[in-house]
């Protein structure tokens, strides 16, 4: 039925002031307006389809991609789009493209690397798309270790300029978004080498493409590296494949904020820390936990509404069947996402605000909080696309078997998101760097500097190592002071452990290496620390709106919970709360799921997603899904023809051999 609200008596049960609460997820009154507007524009707009993509070839979904793009350009253009604006537009066209990389990486990139000079000549060509850059620093061979890069950069003093090399095939650079087929500049990352010495790997601009008909420039060979994981998805990106042969670049076009090469040929380190260079990828992962929240909640806004429409089971007397959603079982695996939504987004928050904090600082040369933002960059992004990616594919087993089917818009919202649990730094890479960060903090902990910052709570290690839980009834879990005293206490008696065993070892790298499995879990421990605190700073904040903070407090302690429930043996084994505790933790979180589940509904909807954005059969906001899912079914290519093409050769020669089978 058109026009019926299937989920009209969901929403009439809600106990909180919805549009209060999208204010609240969307960050303030002007972003919801932005967001809504913007929304609105791109599924109004014929030309942002996408409802076709799994069924394109790779060359038609390319092409469509390129068409696409270049229609956001003009409109963006048209309607002098704002910065935010533009970045809202690129989110609900909803399709990965080489403009993520050259606004994403590229021009901050040149930003956070280049002297004001190179600022000045490059970012004006950029903003106005006048070039297409892409980041290059993948090769085949590396990836994770940045310094086992082997492209070369050598200076060629008799003619002032850089000579870019690919000595080898695993120096072929390798993965980068937007190179395939498109960028024709890049920020190349090479071994800067003088006089024979190697001063380790640096940023460089080099030219890919001519600007007159963007054939490969002489001595570069440039490719896509192939199709991808999953249909549509992230084969919308050209990743590519890049070789240089010899390729002379002027000295100009080494970003030289870090350090610089004189025309003498002599190499000079500014005062900045050479770390530094690694800046781009600290300021991606702050915006890819930013968008996991994005990407989890618009699966779990599809398996909620969906677990609300879809009955099984439960039918008394002939009447109605019982809704999926009041099922225990499935609330204990979809409210926890939920809450994990809500949750990555306020730490995304954070860590915008941590990120914007330590650029003003390097700007006036404090470079004292670049390892805590590395550290907290690292770390979240980790913990959220690893948390997102396996919720996503978790909203899909939420959704049965229709969860299976491409309409159902999850199949390709887990491919194109899975990768993000490698690029920009593998997971286990990245939580390994915030492992080495801890076991720092906890080394220095006796020489009198006082950790700050995240890491505060390490300054009460002797009162954590001691502290006794003091829940006695299950309400007590319900306590800010009392969740966050556990998750210390775990997170710090984790890294303590893990430091005392290093100190078993002779050799402290031997000792990282052997004890690397238990010290990624102390990094975990101590970023979901980070989770919980953030949201539980999040509601000390005056938030209006009837019942709102009301429903984010039952989010913030299912999140906890759920946490120490899943992690409950470190939490054990610690000895931070006692296994009755643990059972009390238990019963808790079971009385939280029922007090979220009238409010269910109501809380994706706060989310504020299209239909067009959802992409989804199951996600629609009317639920009238099962009308849709027929349609749908019919739209499918293989249904053009009654009778499949391949009948004739195929199909009707078995029969046919079967029926003399039958007659012999
Ligand atoms: C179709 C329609 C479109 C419409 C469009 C219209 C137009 C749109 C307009 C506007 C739109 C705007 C859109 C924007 C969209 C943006 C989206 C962006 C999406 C991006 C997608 C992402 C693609 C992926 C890209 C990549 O993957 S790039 C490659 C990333 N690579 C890695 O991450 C490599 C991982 N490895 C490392 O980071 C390091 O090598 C290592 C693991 C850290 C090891 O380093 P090293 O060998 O040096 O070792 P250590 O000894 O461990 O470290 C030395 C010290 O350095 C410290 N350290 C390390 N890293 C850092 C760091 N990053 N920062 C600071 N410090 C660091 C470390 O702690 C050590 O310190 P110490 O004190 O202990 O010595
Ligand atoms: C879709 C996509 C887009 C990308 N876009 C870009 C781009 O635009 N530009 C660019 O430069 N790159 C890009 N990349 C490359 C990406 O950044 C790398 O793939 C990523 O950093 C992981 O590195 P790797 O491939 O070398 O993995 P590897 O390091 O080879 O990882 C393989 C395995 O080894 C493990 N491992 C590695 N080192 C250690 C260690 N020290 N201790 C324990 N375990 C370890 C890892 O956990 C993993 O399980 C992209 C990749 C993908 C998939």
């Amino acid at each position: 039925m058109e026009g019926v609200d299937h989920l009209a008596s969901e929403r009439s049960r809600a106990q909180f002031d919805v549009e209060e609460m999208k204010v609240v997820w969307a960050g303030s009154r002007h972003a919801l307006e932005v967001s809504d507007r913007i929304s609105r524009l791109v599924a109004s707009d014929p030309a942002f389809r996408k409802d076709n993509r799994t069924s394109l070839s790779r060359k038609e979904l390319f092409k469509n991609t390129l068409r696409k793009t270049a229609h956001a350009w003009k409109r963006i253009t048209e309607l002098r789009l704002s910065e935010e604006e533009a970045s809202r537009l690129r989110f609900y066209v909803d399709e990965p493209a080489f403009t993520d990389l050259h606004w994403g990486m590229f021009i901050p990139a040149i930003k956070g690397q280049g002297t004001e000079e190179q600022l000045q000549k490059w970012l004006p060509l950029a903003y106005k798309m006048q070039i297409i850059g892409c980041y290059a620093q993948t090769e085949l061979g590396h990836g994770s270790n940045v310094q086992g890069l082997e492209t070369t950069a050598t200076f060629d003093p008799q003619t002032d300029e850089f000579i870019i090399h690919s000595p080898t095939l695993t120096s072929s650079k390798w993965w980068p978004g937007g190179l395939g087929k498109v960028s024709t500049h890049a920020v190349i990352y090479a071994r800067l080498i003088i006089d024979g010495k190697d001063y380790g790997v640096n940023g460089f601009i080099v030219q890919l493409r001519s600007m007159d008909d963007h054939l490969p420039l002489p001595g570069i060979t440039v490719g896509d590296i192939g199709m991808k994981f999953g249909s549509g998805a992230y084969n919308t990106m050209d990743n590519g494949v890049l070789r240089f042969d010899h390729v002379r670049i002027p000295r100009d076009q080494m970003l030289m904020r870090v350090s610089q090469v004189t025309r003498e040929g002599k190499f000079v380190q500014s005062n900045v820390p050479r770390q530094l260079v690694y800046g781009t990828m600290v300021y991606v992962r702050q915006t890819i936990v930013a968008d996991a929240s994005c990407a989890l909640s618009r699966a779990v806004c599809i398996a909620t509404r969906y677990s609300a429409v879809r009955r099984q089971f439960g039918s008394q007397n002939g009447g109605v069947e019982t809704q999926v959603i009041d099922y225990k079982t499935q609330q204990s695996r979809l409210f926890p996402l939920l809450a994990s939504a809500y949750a990555f987004r306020f730490v995304g928050e954070w860590l915008k605000w941590l990120y914007t904090d330590v650029t003003q600082r390097l700007q006036a040369n404090d470079f004292s909080t670049l390892p805590e933002a590395h550290a907290c960059t690292a770390g979240l992004k980790s913990l959220t696309t690893s948390a997102t990616a396996d919720g996503i594919e978790e909203c899909r087993k939420l959704c049965g078997g229709h969860g299976y089917l491409c309409s159902s818009g999850l199949p390709e919202l887990f491919a194109v998101y899975v990768p993000a649990c490698t690029y920009e730094g593998d997971n286990i890479v990245l939580l390994l760097q915030v492992a080495r960060f801890l076991m720092k903090t906890v080394s220095q902990l006796g020489s009198g500097k006082k950790p700050v910052g995240t890491t505060a709570y390490m300054g009460r290690v002797d009162q954590l190592m001691q502290c006794h839980c003091a829940v006695q009834r299950a309400e007590d879990w319900l306590k800010p002071s009392v969740i966050l005293e556990a998750f210390e206490a775990r997170s710090a008696r984790m890294s303590v452990a893990c430091a005392q065993n290093l100190t078993n070892f002779a050799n402290p790298e031997e000792g990282f290496l052997e004890l690397s499995a238990d010290l990624t879990e102390a990094a975990v421990a101590h970023c979901q620390l980070i989770v919980v605190s953030k949201f539980i700073e999040k509601l000390k904040q005056d938030i209006p709106g009837k019942g709102v903070k009301e429903q984010l407090e039952i989010l913030c302690n299912i999140y906890a919970l759920f946490l120490l429930h899943k992690h409950l043996g470190d939490f054990l084994k610690t000895g931070c709360i006692s296994p009755k505790q643990a059972s009390l933790a238990n019963d808790q979180l079971r009385s939280l799921y029922s007090q979220a589940r009238p409010n269910a509904i109501a809380l994706v909807d706060a989310f504020d997603y299209t239909d067009h954005f959802l992409g989804s059969v199951l996600g629609r906001y009317d639920g009238n899904v099962y009308p849709k899912l027929y349609e749908e079914a019919w739209k499918d290519p293989l249904n053009d023809s009654v009778v499949p093409d391949g009948y004739q050769e195929y199909i009707r020669p078995m029969l046919k051999q079967q029926l003399r089978n039958a007659r012999l």
